[in-house]
């Protein structure tokens, strides 16, 4: 695939074409090295090639600060494809030119279960292996790109590197994982080929993204004079810290400031726990007290003392968690940026698993008090209308803590008091007696 004359060429593969996507990668990629084109696919729409903007990939990028929206034509994303296409992403990873392959497909398109390996209870599993080996169509994530991969291989043009830029612990490693296990199921040699010439690079991506609303839509469409029914609408902090190879080569992302380090596992750290955690808590905890967006959450005083509480303990053994957490509360404050709750608790159990289990884990090594973290599950499990001690919430905790170090142990802290008392008052603050 080449660019339009006035387009850079297609040097870049996106998988899971989504507001975040066109928030983080392509403005990294724009600012850093305008000659990088991206063609980018979506994971499971067919709507991305409809749009009007993605017909040509031209949209406009709102940066959205406390009282000023910034806008800004991004053009780096040259060619933008439904799911139904995604057929073209083998021609488009089979070329030379196309040196990484970028991925925002969530947490639980990875297909992996507790122990980090490819979950054989996942029907896409068996679905995708089948249709790798029948050469049909397939439905996952990591199955067309292993497809791609593949077509690479068989193209004779060399080494590349894959890039997630999922909410997700080591998440390189992850679709690593992944894609070996699909890989080994489907051809023999495969695993070595990707061995030796795919690079997984580990990440940590920031930058808070809402879903685009039509009033976006309708301001943009005033403030710029030119009609976009794709616009994304993001805030002005953005943040990318990378780890890994690059054989192919990329573009100099830190000129935009992206951050290329030894280990991202720090970083994956800080994020994960004090912002994503944070969210979940409002995001499960919020709901709950019938706020719809992350400031209404944050700003509900119930709420941001349990944040609070929550932070301090997440913080432990977090670096720069100081520094973080101030940036934090002015961008969740943000009443300009409207975060849905409910997208954020999106496949909650999976996000707890990851996000929140390790925290309570290491509060009980520490002997110190789990219940500020433990407090996340216990607002899953009242979302989710678990009653306490019942045999679904057993079911429940038996799930979250599988396979985590001390199993035993850790369940049965999850059992006593810290889940129930002191009990937060979940009900809307209409309610509330405090
Ligand atoms: N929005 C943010 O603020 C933000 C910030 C950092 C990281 N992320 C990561 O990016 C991901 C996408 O966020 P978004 O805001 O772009 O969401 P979105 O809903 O706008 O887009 C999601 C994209 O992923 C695809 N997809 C969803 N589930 C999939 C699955 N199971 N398999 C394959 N493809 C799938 C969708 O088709 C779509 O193309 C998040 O799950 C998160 O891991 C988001
Ligand atoms: O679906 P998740 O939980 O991975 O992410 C939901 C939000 O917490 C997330 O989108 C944050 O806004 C983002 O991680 C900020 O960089």
């Amino acid at each position: 695939m080449t660019g339009s004359a006035d387009r850079p060429p297609v040097r870049i593969g996106h998988l899971g074409l989504g507001a975040f996507h066109r928030a983080h990668q392509v403005w990294f990629t724009q600012r850093s090295d305008p000659a990088w084109g991206i063609a980018a696919f979506s994971g499971r729409s067919t709507r991305p090639a409809e749009t009007p903007a993605a017909r040509d990939g031209v949209y406009t990028l709102v940066a959205r600060g406390l009282d000023t929206d910034r806008f800004h034509r991004m053009r780096s994303l040259v060619a933008a494809y439904g799911a139904d296409r995604i057929a073209d992403l083998d021609r488009l990873v089979a070329e030379r030119a196309v040196a990484v392959v970028t991925l925002t497909v969530t947490e639980v398109g990875y297909l992996l279960g507790p122990d980090g390996t490819l979950d054989p209870g996942n029907p896409l599993v068996h679905s995708d292996i089948a249709a790798l080996r029948e050469d049909s169509t397939l439905q996952s994530a990591p199955g067309p790109l292993l497809r791609a991969l593949g077509a690479r291989r068989r193209s004779g043009a060399g080494p590349i590197a894959v890039v997630p830029c999922d909410n997700v612990l080591g998440n390189g490693g992850r679709i690593r994982a992944a894609l070996h296990g699909l890989a080994s199921e489907v051809d023999r040699a495969l695993p070595r080929w990707l061995n030796d010439h795919v690079s997984f690079v580990d990440t940590v991506a920031d930058r808070i993204t809402s879903a685009t609303t039509d009033e976006d839509i309708a301001t943009v469409t005033a403030a710029t004079g030119r009609p976009d029914r794709a616009p994304v609408v993001t805030e002005p902090f953005a943040e990318w810290v990378l780890a890994g190879q690059f054989p192919a080569g990329r573009p100099d992302w830190a000129h935009a400031g992206a951050a290329f380090v030894g280990d991202s596992r720090p970083f994956e750290k800080r994020k994960l726990r004090l912002l994503n955690g944070a969210h979940l808590l409002l995001a499960l905890g919020g709901l709950l007290r019938g706020h719809h967006t992350v400031d209404e959450a944050i700003a509900d005083p119930a709420l941001r003392q349990l944040t609070e509480q929550y932070w301090t303990a997440a913080a432990q053994d977090v670096p720069d968690a100081e520094a973080c957490l101030a940036q934090l509360r002015a961008r969740f404050a943000s009443d300009r940026i409207r975060h849905s709750l409910r997208q954020i608790a999106t496949d909650a159990e999976d996000k707890l698993r990851e996000r929140v289990v390790p925290i309570v884990t290491e509060l009980l090594a520490h002997r110190a008090d789990p219940a500020p973290a433990a407090r996340v599950i216990s607002a899953w499990l009242a979302h989710t209308g678990v009653a306490p001690g019942t045999s679904q919430e057993d079911a429940a905790l038996d799930r979250l803590v599988a396979g985590w170090s001390a199993e035993r142990a850790l369940r049965r802290a999850l059992s006593r008091a810290e889940l129930t008392a002191p009990s937060p008052n979940w009900s809307p603050p209409a309610h509330d007696t405090e």
